[in-house]
């Protein structure tokens, strides 16, 4: 199996791994756990890695790449694709650019190929523990934070700029301001959230679409086997002698968008890089798009019950209407 191939990164002429891994383990597994399933991807084709300041797997991600380049399994950096994001916590004009180099010590790395704001939004304190207090959740200026995220591209910390869990709303007023347009919007993306008016809008401006839980985050507190337990998609799965997984990852590609499924099992990451020879025929697509839509991940059961967040959650919602 050779390397992950690439598609178009909006109408940017750059282009982005179809396929890469996300590396939020749940539960969390120790540094070495991670590093060597890194290594283990990338020896099994895998060269985009899915990263965050809060997932605490920069430092092992980082580690898997260097030794990677110094075993000579890759020649050199620019064959990888980072993408790493900016914590809530550090969200404010002045402290972005320490933020980022932050993360770029952890991955050792002198440049990110995708930076994101994680979240739309910015917490006065770190998060010790759940409910986050009400108080310390602000809304996001912005303006002022897309500013900064300019200043690292123009900086030359990262090639890229981008956004995570915004919706059409957000996009649109990012966009009234922006000298430099975000390239990515990394959203929950599977054949159980579908985000049809997202992917119109997002490809009506140019914003290329990365699909975080693409396998519904099957085994994870936020999520569950909606997607490897559904029976429209095992059916579609055995008669194509597939794997349930690859059927929902392949409808995900067919929908233009890039991918991170997550697995650190070696067997189980291989499958999953295993779906561009073939596809979905129309009568097995239109099957999928009838699927009842359920989003997993919620910025409620992250953070608590807050108001300021269910309207956040009510907004991200209509942008998976039908
Ligand atoms: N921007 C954001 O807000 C968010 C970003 N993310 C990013 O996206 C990545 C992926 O999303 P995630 O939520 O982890 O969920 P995924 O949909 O990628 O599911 C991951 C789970 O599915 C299991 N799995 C992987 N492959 C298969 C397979 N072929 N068959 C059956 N089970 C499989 C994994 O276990 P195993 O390892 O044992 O194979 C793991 O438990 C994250 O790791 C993170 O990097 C995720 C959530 C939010
Ligand atoms: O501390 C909070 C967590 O990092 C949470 O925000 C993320 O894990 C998010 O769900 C993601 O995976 O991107």
């Amino acid at each position: 199996m050779g390397v992950a191939p690439e598609v178009p990164l909006g109408c940017s002429g750059k282009t982005i791994p179809a396929i890469g891994l996300g590396t939020v383990a749940d539960p969390r597994v120790d540094a070495e756990t991670t590093k060597a399933a890194v290594l283990e991807a990338i020896k099994a084709g895998y060269r985009h890695f899915d990263t965050a300041f809060a997932y605490g797997s920069e430092q092992p991600l980082g580690e898997a790449i260097a030794e990677a380049l110094s075993l000579g399994l890759v020649k050199s950096r620019d064959e990888f694709f980072i993408t790493t994001k900016l914590w809530c916590t550090f969200a404010e004009r002045d402290q972005i650019v320490s933020a980022i180099k932050m993360s770029l010590k952890n991955l050792k790395l002198d440049y990110i190929d995708m930076y994101l704001i994680h979240l739309p939004l910015r917490l006065t304190q770190q998060m010790t523990k759940t409910p986050v207090p009400k108080e310390a959740i602000k809304p996001l200026d912005t303006e002022s934070v897309w500013d900064a995220m300019e200043e690292c591209q123009n900086l030359g910390l990262t090639k890229g700029i981008g956004v995570s869990n915004f919706s059409c709303k957000m996009l649109a007023h990012l966009l009234s301001f922006a000298k430099i347009p975000p390239a990515v919007n990394q959203v929950e993306l599977n054949p159980f959230w579908r985000q049809k008016k997202l992917r119109e809008f997002c490809k009506e401006k140019g914003i290329h679409i990365t699909a975080y839980s693409p396998l519904g985050a099957n085994g994870t507190r936020w999520g569950d086997n909606r997607i490897v337990g559904c029976d429209v998609l095992n059916e579609i799965a055995k008669a194509k002698g597939k794997t349930t997984a690859q059927v929902s990852l392949r409808w995900v590609y067919e929908q233009g968008a890039s991918m991170i499924p997550k697995s650190f099992n070696k067997e189980r990451m291989r499958q999953n890089l295993d779906i561009f020879d073939w596809c979905l025929t129309e009568e097995e697509s239109h099957k999928i798009n009838q699927l009842p839509q359920r989003k997993g991940s919620t910025l409620t059961s992250i953070f608590g019950p807050h108001d300021f967040l269910l309207e956040i959650e009510a907004e991200l919602e209509q942008d998976s209407e039908a």
